[in-house]
């Protein structure tokens, strides 16, 4: 392996055995003719790449794309079915926290423990001490066994060691949560600084903005392949493409958002029921097909933010409704609302009564205001009589996942278009 090469990584497969039941795993056992009553599970599937030292490399993929089986093949966690992975410096991984920790030893015990195990000796890890207890920073607590820490205080605790043991090698999941948010800007900010400071980092995330914006190129995997790799602007391109197709094929499976098949779907119509103060669900109407496009008129969840986009929907009647509305809602994946569009709200639209057998299509235009990150699509169709009594009458929560993404840094939530700095 060339000075260059910091991992190697050549035909690297996991296959998981997978059995219908736990008596199955034991009849193949006791089987005299070594019946087969597993299926085999390609995890990680042939997989060779190189990272070349001092890069940061990130490695996304949807959920159960083989992200995190990839790393513990790396960090020698897991043992691979076949293939090697070659490692030429001390690994620091943030995946597991706390997993060397021995619950029964103090924290301050913990820390030499682990030293030890990174290869430092007594005299190297008192050196390190300070700045490992000052990051933790849980006081006299770091005295007291392990075993009494809350959640918080070990993870504060295992992640300060694993980031000050100077690492040549630096794996971060992020979907790891590590404490509170003042806690988790810190770790960021020190994860940060490892990188620029040449240390060669891996980086799991969902967040197309990290990739674009920390790294110099990214893997893409797609069941347990490599399903693309480059520049990391590329590689996120074709993670919306994927996620865009198996979103399309979801939604085909259900029948959201598709087109419904010639006839309309018939809905009985259900008594209001009390949803929340004011909000009643009367079922004469549904939304059946919603699509987003991006400002070329591209189908799409993947948005630029300051760009326009749109939003169409139909929304076939199963009953009469005097005086429907429609609107959008993009929310934060917590659930905040951030940009909203409400026909009743926005000019007091009307779209006329409606009753059984009558659709409407409707195209919200706006522009996206909001900065790179993730965000949920939601619609609603609604009767309303002034602004505070409506009625709810379907709801389309989380119809979408969107993905906002720009070229720069994003800062702050709001993106701020045409600003004049004077000096
Ligand atoms: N011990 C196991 N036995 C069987 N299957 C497993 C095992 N561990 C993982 N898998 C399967 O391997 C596949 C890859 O899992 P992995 O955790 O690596 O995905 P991931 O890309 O990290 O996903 P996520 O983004 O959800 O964390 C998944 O389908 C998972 O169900």
């Amino acid at each position: 392996m060339s000075e260059d090469i910091i991992i190697n990584i050549n035909k690297l497969t996991k296959v998981y055995k997978l059995y219908d039941s736990p008596q199955d795993r034991l009849k193949e056992a006791l089987h005299p003719l070594r019946k087969k009553y597993h299926k085999e599970f390609h995890a990680i599937d042939d997989i060779s790449l190189d990272i070349r030292r001092g890069e940061t490399v990130g490695i996304i993929g949807q959920n159960g794309a083989g992200k995190s089986t990839l790393l513990k093949m790396i960090t020698g966690v897991l043992t691979p079915t076949s293939g090697s992975v070659s490692v030429n410096g001390k690994i620091s991984a943030l995946l597991e926290l706390g997993a060397g920790f021995n619950p029964q030893l103090t924290g301050l015990e913990n820390v030499y423990f682990n030293g030890t195990l990174m290869g430092y000796t007594h005299d190297q890890i008192d050196n390190k001490l300070e700045e490992i207890l000052s990051f933790a920073d849980i006081g006299d607590f770091i005295r007291q066994p392990v075993i009494t820490y809350s959640s918080g205080m070990f993870v504060r605790l295992a992640f300060a060691v694993a980031v000050n043991v100077e690492p040549e090698i630096l794996i971060v999941d992020e979907a790891l949560s590590v404490g509170d948010m003042m806690f988790q800007a810190k770790c960021y900010d020190k994860i940060r600084s490892l990188m620029s400071g040449g240390v060669t980092t891996l980086f799991v995330t969902h967040n197309m903005n990290t990739i674009s914006s920390l790294c110099n190129s990214a893997y893409l995997l797609d069941s347990g392949k490599i399903f693309a790799h480059g520049a990391p602007n590329e590689v996120t391109r074709a993670y919306f493409r994927l996620q865009r197709e198996m979103e399309h094929a979801r939604q085909d499976k259900t029948g959201a958002g598709t087109k419904p098949d010639g006839a309309l779907r018939k809905k009985s119509i259900q008594p209001p029921q009390k949803k929340e103060r004011d909000q009643f669900i009367s079922g004469t109407a549904e939304i059946t097909e919603f699509k987003v496009f991006n400002d070329e008129g591209e189908e799409t969840f993947a948005l630029r933010a300051g760009a326009d986009f749109s939003v169409w929907m139909k929304v076939v009647f199963t009953g009469e409704v005097e005086n429907p509305c429609v609107g959008m809602m993009i929310k934060s994946p917590q659930g905040q609302n951030l940009l909203g569009v409400h026909s009743y709200h926005e000019r007091r639209m009307s779209l006329g009564y409606k009753q059984c057998g009558d659709e409407i299509e409707i195209n919200f235009i706006c522009k996206m205001l909001l900065n790179p990150g993730k965000y949920m699509l939601n619609l609603s169709v609604s009767e309303h009589t002034t602004d505070f009594e409506y009625k709810s009458i379907d709801i389309k929560s989380n119809a979408a996942a969107l993905e906002v993404y720009g070229k720069d840094f994003a800062f702050g939530l709001i993106h701020n278009d045409g600003v004049v700095i004077l000096n």
